[in-house]
């Protein structure tokens, strides 16, 4: 069966510098996979070859068996939350949605739905400016799911959530999961991701680790964080990711 997402000895330099190298790695349906690295390892730059808003210098992302740009309807296949999307900040999030909604050719109700699902009804009247950091996630993977997708790719969606709101995206990102949906999820915060993934890519400009988290850590690593920095410390740079 063709897998989700594939990474096909992707890599990208700029200037001739490789900042990805290689990069191998499926995800398939009903499976949370999380992407981690340090500081610049190269994590946004494969997820952004992944949507299209790159071209690797060599080797191949594809979603579903092909390009993303081949896809017709891509907000029905593939929810993107990431830095750098450019929401308009003027409007309000409800308006937001609807625009988000119109594109992808969902019905009526779909804001709704999706504001009950990241809880923002409350805030639905407010201005996208208005937000906080974690209001602004909760829009971003709000926007993500609009289309009902069935893969999910997430740049950091912890970044800035409260403790209740790490939480409940866990709850989110499962349950998205137990569907049979897809999750590409990157993020620093290794003892939530170890509840979140099933699998785990562990970079740093090429891959240190990509397979099941059980088997990573059943390797003498007693966490994730643990296996993680045994990868991290072994490469150059060393401690201190
Ligand atoms: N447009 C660009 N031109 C030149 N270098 C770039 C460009 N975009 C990214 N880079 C470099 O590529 C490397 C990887 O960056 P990337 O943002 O993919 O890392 P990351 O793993 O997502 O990091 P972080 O955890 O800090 O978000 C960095 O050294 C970055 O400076």
């Amino acid at each position: 069966m063709t897998p989700v997402v594939r990474f096909d000895r992707f890599s990208k330099s700029y200037r001739g510098d490789a900042v990805v190298e290689d990069l191998s790695f499926a995800v398939e349906s009903g499976s949370v996979v999380g992407l981690l690295g340090p500081n610049g390892a190269g994590k946004s730059t494969a997820m952004r070859g992944l949507v299209g808003l790159l071209h690797p210098t060599s080797g191949t992302a594809s979603v579903f068996g092909g390009p993303f740009h081949a896809l017709a309807n891509p907000a029905r296949r593939v929810g993107v939350h990431m830095d750098g999307l450019g929401f308009e900040t003027g409007i309000t999030a409800r308006r937001h949605l609807e625009i988000y909604r119109l594109a992808a050719g969902m019905p009526r109700g779909r804001v709704d739905e999706v504001l009950e699902q990241v809880d923002l009804a409350p805030h639905a009247s407010k201005r996208v400016k208005q937000f906080s950091t974690g209001m602004w996630q909760r829009l971003g993977l709000a926007t993500a799911v609009i289309g009902d997708p069935e893969l999910l790719v997430l740049d950091e969606p912890a970044n800035g959530l409260d403790p209740s709101g790490i939480r409940w995206l866990r709850g989110f990102v499962r349950s998205f999961a137990d569907r049979g949906g897809a999750v590409l999820i990157s993020s620093h915060q290794l003892a939530e991701l170890e509840q979140t993934v099933d699998e785990v890519v562990v970079m740093r400009r090429s891959v240190l680790y990509a397979g099941r988290l059980e088997e990573l850590t059943s390797a003498g690593a007693a966490s994730l964080e643990e296996g993680y920095f045994d990868l991290i410390d072994a490469t150059e740079g060393g401690r201190r990711a």
